[in-house]
Formats: C-alpha cells, sequence, structure tokens
C-alpha cells in the first residue's frame, strides 16, 4: 500500500482506466458514454500498446548496442489471430485492465470479441510462424519477423446450404491499433526489364533495367513475449506505386489509366493466397514472394552495414530463417545485393549467403512444392535467373567431380527441372543456398531424407536436421485455458508458468480423484462455453455432458475428414440397428476451410453438412450423436473449442501431415488423441505412453509398401468389409441428399476406384479404435485419467523448446 493506502494494485487499475478514457477521448475522439465495443477495443489496445511501446524501443536501443546476433524469420504467412489478450498477459496486465474496464461498466470479454483476428495466414505454417515470434521474444532472441501486411487476410467463410462459400476478409478496413507506420522505412522493388552486362576493369559487371518499380513500406507490429520480458518486432511491407497517380494521363481524361499502376503496385499485397499445400504458381503469387524478400534483405543489409560497416560478418551477425521455399527467391536476391550493389566476388557472396540462410521444410505434398515455369522468373526478375544458373552451374560441376557418371543425380539434384517446359525448382535452390535444411517432425524429417530431398542429403550430407514443432503455452493454455491455468499453478507450483516442464508434476495426482474431478469440472465449464457458441451460431442445442469429438484444421483430402465421416455414418447406422447398447454420447464437431480452388474439399463440407442435417433430425439418434459444422474456423475459434475437446482427431494418411501442431494443441487441454503414426503424433505417443493415446492404421511404411504393391487395392478392403460397403453405398445412393442423389458419386467413385489417401485401408481399424474410445470414455476415472496423463506430458511441445534447438543448433545464438 502507498502513502495514499491505497494499494499498487488499486493504483495500477486507477493508471489503466486513465489511460483507456485518455485514449478514447483523445484518440478514439469519442465520449465514452456513446463509445461502442470497437471503441472500447481500440482505446483499451492503444492504453496497452503505451505500456508496450517503452519496452519496444528500449529492446531496439539495446540490440543496436549490443552487438547481438539477430534472426531474420521470413515467413509469407503470419497467423496471428487476436493480440488484445496476448499483450495484456505476457505483460501481466490482464487483471489491471479488467478490473479498470469493469469499473468503467466494460465487459472485457466484450472488448476481446469486437477485435478481428489478423488472419494474415493459411494453417499450420503460419500459427507456427506466429507462436515462434512469441517464444523468439519471451526467450530474448533478438529477432525479427518478416513478411506481407495483406489488405485482406485468408478469406471469411459462409456455410449457405451446406456449401462453403468466401466472402473477403476485412481486418484492416477501420485500421488496426497495433501497428506502426514506418514511412522513413520504403524500399524500390523492382520487377522486370533486362540485364545490360558490362566489363569494369576486364571484371563483368551486371546492370538490371527494371522495366517497374515498386515501393515497399514498413508498417511494425510489436510481438511481447512472457513477462513483458522482450518486445520484437513483426515488419509487414504494403505495397504501393512509385506514382500514385499518372496526371499526364488522368489530364488526358484517362482517370482509370492514370490509377491502374496504383492498382497494379497495390495488388501485391491487397490478399493472401487462400492455397493451401498447393502451389498456385500464378505470376501475383511469385511477385508477393519476391516483393517481401527484396524489401526484406535491403532492410536487414542496410541495419547491418549501419552497424557494421561492411557485409563479410554478416553470417555473424544475422540468421535468416525461410519458412517453407515461399521466401526461397532470398538466396538469389541476396547473390544479387552481394554482387552487384555491394560489387563483391562471387566466392565471398557465395560464402556470406549460404552461411546465413537456413530453411524449414512443411510438406512433401508433390503439388506443395513450389516450382515456377522458366520463361515466367526470366519475365520478372532477369538478373535472379542468371544468378540461379550460375549457382546451378557451380552446384551440378561440383556434383559431377564428388559423383561421376550419375546423370540421373544430376537431373535430380538440379535446380532447372528440364522436363515438362523446364521450370526452377525452390525446394532445391533453398537446399542448395542453406548450411541447415529442417524438418518439423521426427518422422517427417526421416522421410525427406529418403524421399523428396534424398539425393541433396548424399550430395551435402549433414545439413538435414529435425525441428519437432512446438505450440506457445501463453495463448494455447494460460489465455485460452485459465481454469486449468489456475489448477496447474496450484498443483505444480506458480512457476509452472515460466517452466513449462513442471507440469510433469500433475502426473503424480493422476489417480487423485479429487483432481479427477476438478479436471473433469474445468473441461465441462469449457464445454459449456462451446455449448453456446454452436447454439448461437447454428440454432439448435448439443449436450455438455457428450463426448466432444473434434476435427478441426484445414481442408484436405490427406488429413481425411472423410474417413471421419464414414466411421459417423457408420456410427448412425449401428446406433439406430442397436439404440440400446451402451454407446458414447457424441458429438462430433467439424470446422476448417478448404482453398477456394478446392473442388474436392469443398465437397467435402457439403456431405457434412447434409449428413448433419440427416443426423440432428433424426429422433432415433437424440441424445446419443451429433454432427456439427462451424463455420469460419480460424484462431479465435480455435481458442474456444480447443479447451472443450475430449477427443483429438489426428488421422492423416501417414506420412503425408508434416507434423501437426493443433494435436499438440488439443493434447495440452487434456482431448486424448485418435491418430495414425505420423507427424507429431508418434512423438505424443512417446511422450503420453501408448495407454492414452488412441493409434490405429497403416504406418508410413505401410503405406509405401502398399502403394508400391498396389494391393490391397481398394476393391479387396471394400470387399473385406461390409460396413465400410454399406457406408459407401448409403452416402453414394444419396441417402443423405435425397435432393441430389448423385451429389457425392464423385467422392464414392473416387474412394472405389483410387483411394489415394487409404481410407478403405484403414477404415476397419479406424472403427475399432472409435469403439476402443467408447468403451474408456465409459469409464470417467479412466479417461480423466488419462487426460490428466497427457496435459502433464506435454511440456515438450512448447515452441519455446523448439525455437532454442533452433537458437542453439541452427542460428549459433544464445538464449
Ligand atoms: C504454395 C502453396 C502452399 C502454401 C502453404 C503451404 C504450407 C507448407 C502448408 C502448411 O501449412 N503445412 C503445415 O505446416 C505445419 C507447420 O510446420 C505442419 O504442422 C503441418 O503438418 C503442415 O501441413 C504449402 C504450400
Amino acid at each position: 500500500t502507498n502513502t495514499a493506502g491505497t494499494s499498487d494494485y488499486e493504483q495500477a487499475i486507477a493508471e489503466a482506466k486513465a489511460a483507456i478514457i485518455a485514449k478514447m477521448t483523445l484518440s478514439v475522439g469519442k465520449d465514452p458514454g456513446y463509445a461502442t465495443d470497437r471503441d472500447w477495443f481500440v482505446a483499451t489496445a492503444l492504453a496497452a500498446r503505451d505500456r508496450v511501446t517503452h519496452r519496444f524501443l528500449g529492446g531496439k536501443r539495446a540490440s543496436k548496442a549490443d552487438g547481438k546476433k539477430r534472426v531474420y524469420y521470413l515467413s509469407l504467412e503470419f497467423l496471428i489471430g487476436r493480440q488484445l489478450t496476448d499483450v495484456l498477459y505476457n505483460f501481466e496486465l490482464y487483471d489491471i485492465f479488467r478490473a479498470a474496464l469493469g469499473d468503467l461498466g466494460v465487459d472485457i470479454e466484450r472488448v476481446r470479441e469486437a477485435e478481428p483476428d489478423a488472419a494474415l495466414g493459411n494453417g499450420g505454417l503460419g500459427r507456427l510462424a506466429a507462436c515462434f515470434m512469441e517464444s523468439m521474444a519471451t526467450l530474448g532472441i533478438p529477432a525479427y519477423g518478416y513478411g506481407i501486411r495483406y489488405d485482406h487476410g485468408l478469406f471469411r467463410q459462409v456455410i449457405k446450404d451446406g456449401w462453403q462459400q468466401e466472402f473477403p476478409e476485412t481486418w484492416l478496413e477501420n485500421g488496426t491499433p497495433w501497428e506502426f507506420l514506418r514511412s522513413d522505412v520504403t524500399y524500390d522493388i523492382r520487377f522486370g526489364g533486362s540485364v545490360e552486362t558490362k566489363t569494369v576493369n576486364n571484371v563483368p559487371r551486371f546492370i538490371w533495367h527494371p522495366s517497374e518499380v515498386v515501393h515497399a513500406v514498413a508498417y511494425d507490429t510489436p510481438i511481447v513475449g512472457w513477462r513483458g520480458s522482450n518486445v520484437n518486432p513483426l515488419r509487414l511491407w504494403s505495397a504501393r506505386a512509385a506514382d500514385p497517380i499518372a496526371l499526364s494521363l488522368f489530364n488526358k481524361g484517362d482517370h482509370v489509366g492514370a490509377l491502374s499502376d496504383q492498382a497494379r503496385s497495390a495488388a501485391i499485397s491487397k490478399v493472401l493466397y487462400p492455397s493451401d499445400e498447393t502451389a498456385a504458381g500464378q505470376e501475383l503469387r511469385l511477385r508477393q514472394e519476391y516483393f517481401f524478400v527484396s524489401a526484406s534483405l535491403q532492410d536487414l543489409i542496410n541495419r547491418h552495414i549501419r552497424i557494421y560497416g561492411d557485409l563479410y560478418s554478416l553470417p555473424d551477425r544475422a540468421a535468416i530463417q525461410l519458412n517453407d521455399t515461399h521466401p526461397a527467391v532470398a538466396i538469389a536476391e541476396m547473390m544479387r545485393i552481394l554482387l552487384d550493389d555491394h560489387n563483391l566476388r562471387w566466392d565471398e557472396a557465395w560464402r556470406i549467403t549460404s552461411s546465413t540462410f537456413s530453411y524449414t521444410n512443411h510438406t512433401l505434398l508433390p503439388e506443395a512444392l513450389e516450382t515456377w515455369p522458366l520463361p515466367l522468373f526470366e519475365r520478372l526478375l532477369p538478373r535472379h535467373l542468371q544468378i540461379i544458373y550460375f549457382i546451378n552451374n557451380l552446384h551440378l560441376e561440383a556434383t559431377k567431380k564428388n559423383f561421376p557418371n550419375e546423370p540421373e543425380l544430376l537431373s535430380s539434384v538440379s535446380i532447372i527441372d528440364e522436363r515438362d517446359g523446364r521450370r526452377l525448382r525452390m525446394g532445391q535452390l533453398a537446399f542448395i543456398g542453406s548450411h541447415t535444411i529442417n524438418g518439423v517432425s521426427a518422422l517427417h524429417t526421416d522421410l525427406m531424407k529418403e524421399t523428396t530431398f534424398r539425393d541433396l542429403n548424399r550430395v551435402y550430407p549433414g545439413r538435414i536436421q529435425n525441428k519437432t514443432n512446438g505450440i506457445t503455452f501463453r495463448r494455447w493454455l494460460q489465455q485460452s485455458n485459465p481454469g486449468l491455468t489456475k489448477l496447474l499453478c496450484e498443483v505444480c507450483g506458480e512457476e509452472v508458468l515460466d517452466k513449462p516442464e513442471l507440469i510433469k508434476r500433475l502426473e503424480e495426482h493422476a489417480d487423485d480423484p479429487a483432481l479427477q474431478q476438478r479436471i473433469a469440472k474445468i473441461k465441462r465449464a469449457n464445454k459449456v462455453v462451446l455449448c453456446k457458441i454452436v447454439t448461437d451460431r447454428l440454432g439448435f442445442r448439443v449436450e455438455a455432458d457428450s463426448l466432444f469429438d473434434v476435427q478441426i484444421k484445414r481442408q484436405h483430402e490427406y488429413k481425411r475428414q472423410l474417413l471421419n465421416l464414414l466411421e459417423t455414418v457408420a456410427l448412425y447406422d449401428a446406433i439406430r440397428s442397436n439404440p440400446t447398447a451402451d454407446w458414447a454420447p457424441r458429438v462430433k464437431i467439424f470446422a476448417g476451410k478448404a482453398a477456394a480452388s478446392y473442388v474436392a474439399a469443398k465437397l467435402i463440407i457439403k456431405l457434412a453438412n447434409d449428413i448433419a442435417k440427416t443426423v440432428n433430425n433424426d429422433p432415433s439418434v437424440q441424445g446419443k450423436l451429433k454432427v456439427v459444422f462451424l463455420p469460419n474456423y480460424n484462431v479465435s475459434l480455435a481458442e474456444k473449442i480447443i479447451p472443450a475437446a475430449d477427443l483429438s482427431e489426428q488421422i492423416s494418411t501417414a506420412g503425408m501431415e508434416a507434423s501437426g501442431t493443433g494435436n499438440m494443441k488439443l493434447a495440452l487441454n487434456g482431448a486424448l488423441t485418435i491418430g495414425t503414426l505420423d507427424g507429431a503424433n508418434i512423438e505424443i505417443k512417446d511422450n503420453v505412453g501408448d495407454d492414452n493415446i488412441f493409434i490405429f492404421g497403416l504406418t508410413a511404411a505401410e503405406v509405401e509398401e502398399r502403394k508400391r504393391a498396389g494391393a490391397p487395392t481398394a476393391t479387396d478392403n471394400i470387399a473385406a468389409s461390409p460396413m465400410l460397403r454399406q457406408v459407401l453405398d448409403a452416402i453414394g445412393g444419396g441417402v443423405f441428399s435425397p435432393d441430389d442423389p448423385n451429389r457425392f458419386k464423385p467422392i464414392i467413385d473416387g474412394l472405389r476406384s483410387q483411394d489415394r489417401y487409404m481410407l478403405t485401408d484403414d477404415f476397419d481399424s479406424y472403427w475399432a479404435a472409435q469403439r476402443r474410445v467408447d468403451e474408456l470414455w465409459n469409464q470417467p476415472e479412466k479417461w480423466t485419467r488419462a487426460a490428466i496423463v497427457n496435459i502433464a506430458n506435454m511440456a515438450w511441445f512448447s515452441s519455446d523448446r523448439t525455437i532454442a534447438e533452433y537458437a542453439e543448433q541452427i542460428w549459433k545464438v544464445p538464449v
């Protein structure tokens, strides 16, 4: 208590109140009496940002002075979500601001809900980048995130008559209170044109004469670490025309022509490509990739020269991480800047480049590996193509010397794919130009060595490392599940908030009925919250005492939402034909967006909704089975669904899900996993133990073997499973689409013929695993005990652990 007898806490609340009111009147320009939830959000965010900014600028000053090595995380996606709760929590201001707003008659929940998600990403890769930024700040690593400030993030999904519709996402329509415009940080980004070759004192010099220049303008968003330890910048680039309006054309009355440059330039940062795991291959995508890469490299090189004078020391002072191949053109851009702007010799430039970059691969799906047609690349980036040719020649020369008379090896490791019209393979470029390449789970990294990068790994052994993904426990536990967090602090000690490994202490009490009851009570309370969301958004009730069986992720055939739906139909049939059996009452919860052009995935969304309509209106299964498809899955909805989940569906075809991170979030919040031995599911199993997870299906090796052998076929599998046959007949026959009986024929025919993702191979063992789930669910103590063991063994999946590994083993920066 201070002299005025008011406690520091009350003092802090009073200050927060004054700050919020000051922002409301002076920045929002509103009388609190007339303020909307949005106004309160902006005022609160600005008040919170003030607290952050001091630390932000302080951090910048410090790291300028301290000569510390910086990490630069280049990613075309940062799936941040909302920031208010994260900033307030990490600055330990949440309770104070909640009390302050409360005193002003404002419910902080409504203020939180008024913030739009920053949906600047598609799924796993983008969200991982956001978790990594928060962990780097928490661990005190001086880091910059570099990306694009899309005017429109991932589309808003609306489900109309069961069909997905896409609507522009508009997070910036009222601006965002978190960012600082850095109008003094603007770079020229050049495209097209030609390259002139000149010899200067018999050294070849290349002068690029671009046909187009676009301005990249920086916007900085502070990323706050836990306990406000550090604040790092996320620098996002926005595109502007070098010449906003061609007055000459305007004066001639060609108003549209006068603005075409502006439109063409601004298009670069207009919208996020909604394709997940399928390379778009469109020119605008390449323009986006080069735009942010060139701006980021110009920015970090200028900063380095400003502090250290020369570029030779860059690898000692900077580590640049390529988040998949999307920024891989950075290898050529770095060489261009070193050769053409700083006149370094080739070998020196290459030494600096290849010892500064490292690359993370997030997928082995062939259709997701980016390749660019040479003609397009040459037209847009003529100088970079010259440099890539040179890199490739030296690379192939070296390979030829070390591996003579292996022509197929040369063509396999070449950056240029000579087949189908000559294409640039960005994976090869990223691999050759990086000192380290990493996969995102143990299995994925092994498969990378055996398949996609087998030959490059042979030519450059020892470059591949594994870095199993992680998640930030601040957002995905503390902020989204305060009930469980409070219990963990009591049982494991407050310091569990700083040392996730202490969560293991919970396991000692796994058999304690009192603890089991508390865990079950917390889960039920989170389920009641989700029940309300289902009723509000879909207009029907689900029971909180049912088993919440959750599959939430991007729609993709390899993630096998369809397999879950086949089991749902089989269960529906089984319950109807045997209503008295002790079925665990279930709510099947689906959520996830399909890329706008992904027809098959969108048809599966329709199937989910048609099955839901039939099941939810069938009195014979009332109280036993409900199917829910929640629209517009995003970070904020995930924060509501995950704490309420009992069962986590991680059922991808083994070998196809690089890691998964939703699996970690769900297990950390006490859901039991039903899954294949794929991605990080395997490491989750290794940590929680075989008895606390439901594993089924073919292993990755068995999948490969069956693919190679071409047997058993889908027809064989269906013949061997009467239940599966019945389900396929029902769906294919229009039972769930009486208004269009052939609607799902394409899906069923695809399964009967190809079944590329081996659903028919895994159906029976999946069904059996789900029945094991029923069995355990009907023994609540055992179920809750297993949930406790899952929570207690998830510490390793903290992104703090992952980032500490990147820091020590790839970036060589202290933590
Ligand atoms: C070029 C189009 C495109 C866009 C995004 C992607 C990403 C790599 C897709 C993605 O998000 N992959 C997911 O990355 C997560 C983080 O490492 C993993 O946990 C998931 O398993 C992986 O599917 C590929 C291709």
